[in-house]
């Protein structure tokens, strides 16, 4: 397959992207040529030992950071070639973001938290999408609450719902469940599940969890800041087996 072909059919590419902190003997390369596709309708799990370059992809991929050279293109859309306006744009109307550490507005209600960026980018709402994923995370009844009021696993359901109400070409998720117990953990990941299943959205996230990388349609293996393999219908037992052999 050519390169062409893979930036046409995948939501999300990179082509031998490279990133190196620092310089001189204390450089670390954390990505050494990392070429690979995140499929549109699919959720996929990044994996691989600590160090090894998966926040650093993710944010690659995201534009949250810069690469030193390779590129990542977004459905058609070569990010590495934008400028700052452009890029900050893109972030806004076709990446949705789940951190760790849900990153909510503290004096903003629920509802207020999901539609902010959408009203801070002069687009209004639709109603319709608004209440299938309000309704698929089970937020209903919590919109009127602050973040302060709820629990950990709700305030991460707002941050997906947060993401999904603009109907991104993609969602990032950085260790989407580090933060909560193994319960609440499971049902996050349940609707991250369903929003790619039900919704059929692009989900991208990044885990240590072989439990987590199980919800995924494939997980793809970093070791020192390249790709190591991929996993097609991870099994936990799989997943594991992957890493021990990367010696994670
Ligand atoms: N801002 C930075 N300055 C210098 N080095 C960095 C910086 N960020 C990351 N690194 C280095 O780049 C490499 C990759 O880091 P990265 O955080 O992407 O790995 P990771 O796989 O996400 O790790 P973990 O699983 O521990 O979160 C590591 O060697 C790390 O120390």
């Amino acid at each position: 397959m050519t390169v062409s072909q893979v930036e046409v059919r995948g939501a999300v590419s990179s082509h031998e992207l490279v990133k190196v902190y620092g310089n001189g003997p204390a450089a670390v390369r954390a990505l050494d040529g990392v070429s690979t596709e995140f499929r549109a309708g699919e959720l996929t799990a990044i994996m691989g030992p600590s160090g090894s370059g998966k926040s650093t992809l993710l944010h690659c991929l995201a534009g949250l950071d810069t690469a030193g050279s390779g590129t990542v293109h977004i459905g058609r859309t070569e990010l590495t070639s934008l400028g700052d306006k452009a890029l900050t744009r893109l972030r806004r109307d076709r990446i949705g973001f789940v951190f760790q550490s849900f990153n909510l507005l503290p004096t903003l209600t629920a509802e207020d938290n999901i539609l902010l960026a959408l009203r801070l980018a002069g687009r209004t709402a639709d109603r319709e999408w608004f209440a299938r994923v309000v309704d698929l995370l089970g937020l209903r009844d919590r919109l009127r609450h602050k973040p302060s009021e709820l629990s950990g696993g709700q305030q991460q359901r707002v941050a997906c719902a947060r993401a999904l109400v603009g109907k991104p070409d993609v969602v990032f998720a950085d260790e989407p469940t580090g933060n909560l117990d193994s319960r609440t953990g499971a049902d996050v990941l349940a609707f991250l599940r369903a929003s790619v299943s039900d919704l059929g959205q692009t989900v991208v996230m990044v885990t240590h969890d072989p439990i987590a990388a199980s919800y995924a349609d494939r997980v793809v293996l970093l070791a020192d800041g390249r790709v190591a393999g991929e996993i097609h219908w991870p099994t936990q037992e799989s997943v594991l087996a992957a890493l021990s052999t990367l010696g994670a």
